[in-house]
């Protein structure tokens, strides 16, 4: 089986609208895999057919290799699902969340106890774990929901907005679990993220979705790579001569000139800077800053959808 999951023209309508469009999706084994998206661009409507909660309107999907609509039940029995709405029982502990979870999903009772004990230590809950949920912060009550979902061993977790809400460090320190756990539980994570640096810290591979349809999926370095679009910021004593000048020098594709600094628009940044030191120096600039600047995967969504992520 080359990819764990594997999708042919799969497409969701809602009577005439469609938020899932022809939708073919590779994603490799092992791999953290990253949907990423503006709000309503049909991520986790693409995700709850991979799952089996939404049935496709035309097109399939196979998940573990089982077909999504003919084996459903072999595609639940490989999966572990964590959604966006929170579905915690305030007055159980962490370990009784896994207990019941394990006990749902059939993880035959002489192993229970060894697998709820692995999963409290993957998701670090210490002491906490015998305490009532209602004490917990933001970040261990997603650290448990991931953790449950983990208890059956499943092949691939499906994580939908895993940080969503979260503040940042928390959400940092919810990569490191997702990292850890796809390391050391040998489970590919597949997750829908509308954060740029989540796909970017986090995935091994994007796949960028706008209105129902996957534009681009690569490693986040290659989809940046391919912009071959740095950008060179530099402050200079006559910025507005300095800016029609330097337009001539090969390898300079754009020149603005913003009031404060010139920006240019450059293939490769570090091969080019030696050059434009010497061409304004020549042509009598002084320069007082030089910074250069790699495109982010946000430049990379613009690119392919012409809007921003808000
Ligand atoms: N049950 C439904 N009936 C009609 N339209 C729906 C239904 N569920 C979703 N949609 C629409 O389908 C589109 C895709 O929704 P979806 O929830 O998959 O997007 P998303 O990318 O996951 O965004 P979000 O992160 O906000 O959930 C949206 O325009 C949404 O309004």
């Amino acid at each position: 089986m080359d990819y764990i999951i594997e999708t042919e023209k799969i497409t969701k309508k809602y009577d005439n609208f469609t938020a899932v469009d022809k939708v073919d999706l590779k994603v490799p084994e092992e791999d953290i895999y990253a949907i990423l998206g503006p709000n309503g661009a049909g991520k986790t409507t693409l995700i709850s057919m991979l799952c089996t909660i939404l049935k496709p309107t035309s097109g399939t999907a196979k998940v573990n290799g089982h077909d999504v609509i003919k084996e459903p039940e072999k595609v639940r029995a490989s999966i572990g699902i964590v959604f966006q709405s929170r579905a915690l029982d305030d007055m159980l502990t962490g370990r009784e969340h896994l207990e019941m979870h394990a006990a749902l999903y059939g993880v035959p009772k002489r192993i229970r106890e060894k697998r709820i004990e692995e999963v409290l230590e993957l998701i670090a809950l210490g002491e906490k774990a015998d305490e009532y949920v209602k004490t917990y912060s933001g970040g261990m009550k997603r650290r448990l929901e991931i953790g449950r979902g983990l208890i059956h061993h499943p092949r691939v977790l499906f994580l939908d907005e895993p940080t969503l809400g979260l503040d940042p460090q928390t959400r940092e320190s919810i990569w490191k679990y997702i990292k850890q756990l796809n390391r050391e539980e040998k489970v590919t994570v597949l997750l829908t993220t509308h954060y740029m640096e989540e796909a970017d810290k986090l995935c091994d591979k994007v796949a960028i979705m706008n209105r129902g349809k996957i534009i681009k999926a690569d490693t986040p370095a290659k989809l940046k790579r391919e912009l071959k679009a740095d950008t060179i910021k530099i402050k200079t004593n006559k910025p507005r001569e300095f800016a029609d000048k330097i337009i001539e020098l090969a390898g300079v594709k754009e020149a603005y000139n913003t009031g404060s600094m010139i920006k240019l628009m450059v293939e490769r940044g570090e091969n080019l800077i030696p050059a434009i030191v010497n061409f304004a120096t020549q042509q009598g600039f002084q320069i007082k800053s030089v910074e250069l600047e790699h495109p982010t995967l946000e430049d990379v969504f613009i690119k392919y959808t012409g809007t921003r992520i808000k």
